[in-house]
């Protein structure tokens, strides 16, 4: 797999409170990689790095073979290649589901609305929600607006889907809809940067696991190696208190 995304010495603090300690990383195209880590070990806040929606207080994100923190490198033209899944789902309340999945298209892509429209409905079809298309988010269940979120971001042909927590604001028995949904995009070879509580997804879907810890990354390997054998003993200790509870 030829690498994607490479993450070298990336340091992000605000005021006083480094929240990341030189955490590099890379991610090759079609992998999925999973990061866990207990509250507030700065999971979130790299994955908003990566998309830059925070800027890095130092160190470099090369993305296809270009460092993105250049002067000279268009942010825009960087943000057309990723898609991002958020906790809170950022629908647009005041269109219909299909527009949701057809504005970015035509502002950023500059699509016509015919061909928009078209990419819109196979990817909501993808997601399940294409019997949904003129009702509104405030009309959804959590559940459906994430699905609607993930056709979202489907729908601008991203070279990488990042995650934030795609499953945490949702009530228990919706969790799995969305999950599955992310299961089978897995399964297509789409790159999958993913920040989760869900040790299952983590285990069974992902090639890769990444334990942060207080900002830094503690440990990663494979699913096997981290969940039947990790080395270290404060991930041992985070997964004996997450698989418990
Ligand atoms: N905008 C901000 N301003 C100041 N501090 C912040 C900001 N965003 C995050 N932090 C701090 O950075 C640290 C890491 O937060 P982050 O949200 O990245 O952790 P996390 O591992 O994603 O946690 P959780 O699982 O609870 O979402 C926390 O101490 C948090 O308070």
């Amino acid at each position: 797999m030829s690498q994607l995304l490479s993450i070298e010495h990336l340091r992000k603090s605000y005021g006083q409170n480094e929240v990341l300690k030189d955490v590099s990383l890379e991610v090759s195209a079609g992998e999925v990689v999973t990061i866990i880590g207990s509250s507030g070990s700065g999971k979130s806040t790299l994955l908003r790095c990566i998309n830059l929606l925070e800027k890095p207080t130092a160190g470099k994100i090369i993305f296809a073979g270009k460092n993105i923190l250049e002067k000279n490198y268009s942010l825009p033209n960087y943000r057309t290649h990723l898609g991002m899944v958020f906790q809170q789902f950022n629908l647009f309340e005041n269109h219909d589901v299909l527009m949701n999945c057809v504005v970015g298209q035509l502002k950023v892509l500059h699509r016509t609305k015919e061909e928009a429209s078209t990419i819109a409905r196979k990817n909501l079809e993808r997601v399940g929600m294409d019997r949904f298309l003129h009702a509104k988010p405030s009309q959804l269940s959590g559940g459906q607006k994430q699905r609607v979120a993930i056709a979202r971001a489907l729908s601008m042909d991203p070279d990488m889907l990042l995650f934030d927590e795609p499953t945490s604001a949702l009530d228990p028995e919706m969790v799995g809809e969305v999950l599955k949904i992310m299961k089978e995009l897995a399964q297509t070879g789409l790159t999958m940067v993913v920040v989760t509580h869900e040790m299952t997804f983590a285990r069974d879907v992902s090639d890769r696991v990444i334990f942060m810890d207080r900002g830094v990354i503690a440990e990663e390997g494979t699913p096997e190696q981290i969940f039947q054998s990790p080395k270290e003993a404060r991930t041992k200790t985070f997964l004996k208190r997450i698989l418990e509870n």
